[in-house]
């Protein structure tokens, strides 16, 4: 769960600092002005649609690609000028491809630990992530759910501050995505970092302390998951099916109502809490039962395409 804000005040310290990063493929700008801040010890998402530039900003961060304009720094230094030291204290996810199929659990455990001058003891990482009954298995054979802990035993190996997950729980079954979760929290309960790369809404609602939504290349709102959700012009959907005719204009004439639907005779106001009082007493003056009565809070889903839609 997020922590309450006053934990997060206590700190200060930025460990990732992105200043008006940008960086086009081909004269096609991908990244067009980014920035954006991770304090030490929090999950930082970074949220958005496809090809919004999330993977190529983090990339930057690893210092994997190099800026057309603007800064990046990682505890002060420079990925790109600085790329040794920055990989020791950094720590990204590998994608599947990076790995050899025939390479033991083991193995790769054991190679990875060979890049760092001084790693993680990768036992006690492979017990932690549920790896030892499978050492002896073969990369390949692993089902996702045990690549995925795999990839994170590897990106903790070199005992980094910042670790970057860039879709890690994509193609999980939802068992696996909650366990994945879990560890991701154990990970940052230890004092790493996390920088987080999801498509999910619910994962970046549960695990994230703060989130960038990016879109188009832009930074279309940081916040907490619940200022974001609070951004959202409607915070309250009321959905019923009314038992008699109903005229949507009156509807549309209650305070703070942003929008009204009817969809097979099913009526969606999306609103406030000041509408739910509103379109009841609207209901019972008119003599009509609301069937169905549904009220609920607004995700971070509707926040999302909120924020999202209006840069279309
Ligand atoms: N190596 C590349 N060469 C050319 N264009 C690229 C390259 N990498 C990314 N792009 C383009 O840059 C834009 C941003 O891509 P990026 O992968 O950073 O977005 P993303 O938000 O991570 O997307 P997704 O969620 O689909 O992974 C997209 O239009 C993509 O097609």
């Amino acid at each position: 769960m997020c922590r309450p804000p006053a934990a997060r005040e206590s700190r200060a310290m930025e460990i990732v600092r992105v200043n008006g990063l940008r960086k086009a493929y081909g004269g096609r700008p991908a990244v067009d002005g980014v920035s954006f801040g991770v304090e030490e010890g929090e999950i930082f998402g970074i949220l958005g649609p496809n090809g919004a530039g999330k993977t190529t900003t983090v990339e930057c961060v690893e210092g994997l690609r190099t800026p057309d304009s603007g800064t990046v720094e990682v505890a002060g230094l420079d990925p790109v000028a600085d790329h040794e030291k920055v990989t020791r204290l950094l720590g990204a996810q590998l994608q599947e491809s990076e790995l050899q199929p025939k390479l033991t659990v083991r193995e790769a455990l054991e190679l990875y630990s060979s890049f760092y001058e001084r790693p993680a003891d990768w036992r006690p990482l492979a017990e932690r992530l549920g790896l030892v009954s499978k050492l002896g298995d073969r990369f390949a054979k692993l089902s996702g759910g045990q690549k995925q802990r795999l990839f994170i035993a590897l990106a903790l190996i070199g005992d980094p501050r910042v670790v970057v997950l860039d879709e890690l729980t994509t193609g999980l079954d939802p068992r696996a995505r909650r366990d994945t979760w879990q560890l991701i929290e154990e990970v940052r309960d230890r004092g790493v970092t996390v920088l987080l790369v999801t498509h999910f809404m619910e994962e970046a609602q549960r695990l994230c302390d703060r989130i960038a939504v990016i879109d188009k290349g832009r930074v279309a709102a940081l916040d907490t998951p619940a200022g974001l959700i609070g951004r959202s012009t409607a915070s309250t959907v009321i959905s019923f099916t009314p038992s008699g005719p109903l005229d949507e204009r009156d509807l549309a004439a209650l305070p703070q109502v942003a929008s009204v639907t009817t969809t097979d005779g099913r009526i969606v106001v999306h609103g406030t809490d000041e509408t739910v009082t509103a379109v009841i007493s609207l209901l019972a003056g008119l003599g009509i039962t609301a069937r169905q009565l549904r009220v609920s809070e607004t995700s971070l889903d509707d926040a999302f395409l909120d924020l999202t839609e209006e840069r279309l």
